[in-house]
């Protein structure tokens, strides 16, 4: 079963950390980076007859900059590891745009911070912007946003980045590249008798106590935050492996069903895990009434919620709010994210989805809810 995971993910998120990205603090690896970028590009037209949506989250920003800056020291000011950052930054993304537009892929750099993410209306946008990236079949390259954040608000390590961009896309599988095989039951730098671990659940708690921090001065979340990182993806059902970086073919071997690396199963499926974020997250913030014909569509054919379904919208809420959809009897039917705020959805009720535009001034999602974002109750 375990290799299906891989075999069967569609939507993968792949993380590479700084130590490997920049050849421990060497400098950008061009070699590295184009091998996974072949295989990215191989992944993304689907050379084995299956085309997949891939995410790269890459660290190295620090270190590139720090390199190009000719600091042979980490520094300790957050401002110059800001400015690191924004220098490195450019290095990173000009030589996976380049490397990936050598085979034929476009890419795109987009920065997050964790207010991005904490923020609905944010969130849904950051949602929407990837999604859209990836139906035009562009890898999208996410890096944390150094120059804004500070110590108590940055994630710090990519892992739990990762993990939070594979939940925020709904991915099937996070892939965590590293500078070791995967997850040994001790720290193989320190302990030459740790042995391999080849499959475990996600969120076992036994793993945390076999990982340690990082084992170099350039990455920074050792294998703990990697382990919490496969937690976390498998909360919205994504299942994680981490493999070593420079194996030959890594990820086009993963895809294949190949055993490599740690394989840490999520436990829960994908669209379970999301219905159960959904319920004990969050709150309703108002709701809308459908007439028969849009309830039949979302409750027996689960599809989205389009504006012209709408006949009354209640409560004050913003984009990304909770609200709950209602049938004509006023019974609640499903809960989900809304796409326009309420004094936006009074405009659009009984609309259709191609008079958005003239209505609000600008186009917008074509449904009132989408169906992934939303949870039909019965
Ligand atoms: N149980 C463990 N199994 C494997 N590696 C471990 C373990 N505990 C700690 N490590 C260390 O974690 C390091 C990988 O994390 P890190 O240096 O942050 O890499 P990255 O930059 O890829 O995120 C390894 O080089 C290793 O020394
Ligand atoms: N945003 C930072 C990444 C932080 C970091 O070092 O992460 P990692 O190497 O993945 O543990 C950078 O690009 O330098």
């Amino acid at each position: 079963m375990s290799s299906r995971v891989l075999q069967d993910a569609r939507r993968i998120v792949v993380k590479v950390g700084s130590s490997l990205v920049t050849n421990e603090g060497r400098g950008l690896d061009e070699g590295a980076i184009e091998e996974w970028s072949r295989q990215l590009a191989a992944l993304v037209h689907g050379d084995d007859g299956i085309r997949r949506e891939v995410i790269m989250v890459s660290s190295g920003a620090v270190a590139e900059g720090m390199k190009r800056l000719g600091w042979a020291t980490r520094p300790k000011e957050i401002h110059e590891l800001q400015a690191a950052a924004a220098v490195g930054q450019m290095g990173l993304v000009q030589m996976y745009e380049t490397k990936l537009r050598t085979y034929n892929v476009g890419s795109a750099q987009v920065l997050l911070t964790h207010a991005d993410l904490a923020d609905r209306e944010r969130y849904l946008n950051a949602r929407s912007t990837l999604l859209t990236l990836l139906q035009l079949g562009v890898v999208p390259v996410i890096n944390e946003n150094d120059t804004v954040v500070n110590d108590e608000i940055k994630f710090g390590d990519n892992d739990t980045l990762g993990a939070l961009v594979a939940n925020l896309v709904d991915a099937d599988a996070l892939i965590i590249l590293t500078d070791q095989k995967g997850l040994y039951t001790a720290d193989p730098r320190s302990n030459p008798h740790a042995q391999f671990v080849h499959e475990a659940q996600a969120g076992d708690v036994a793993l945390e106590a076999m990982a340690g921090g990082a084992g170099s001065s350039i990455g920074k979340g050792g294998m703990l935050t990697k382990i919490l990182a496969a937690k976390r993806a498998a909360g919205s059902g994504a299942s994680t492996v981490i493999a070593w970086g420079r194996e030959h073919a890594v990820l086009l071997r993963l895809a294949r069903g190949e055993s490599i690396g740690t394989l840490l199963v999520a436990p829960t499926h994908k669209n379970q895990a999301r219905k159960q974020w959904m319920m004990d997250h969050l709150q309703l913030h108002g709701a809308v009434t459908i007439d028969a014909g849009a309830a039949l569509k979302v409750r027996d054919e689960g599809k989205s919620l389009l504006p012209v379904g709408m006949v009354a919208v209640e409560g004050d809420f913003s984009r990304g709010d909770v609200i709950a959809v209602r049938d004509a009897q006023g019974v609640e039917i499903a809960r989900g994210l809304a796409n326009y705020s309420s004094s936006e959805a009074r405009l659009l009720c009984r609309h259709a989805s191609s008079e958005v535009e003239q209505l609000l001034g600008y186009r917008g999602e074509p449904e009132m809810v989408h169906r992934d974002n939303m949870v039909v109750l019965h």
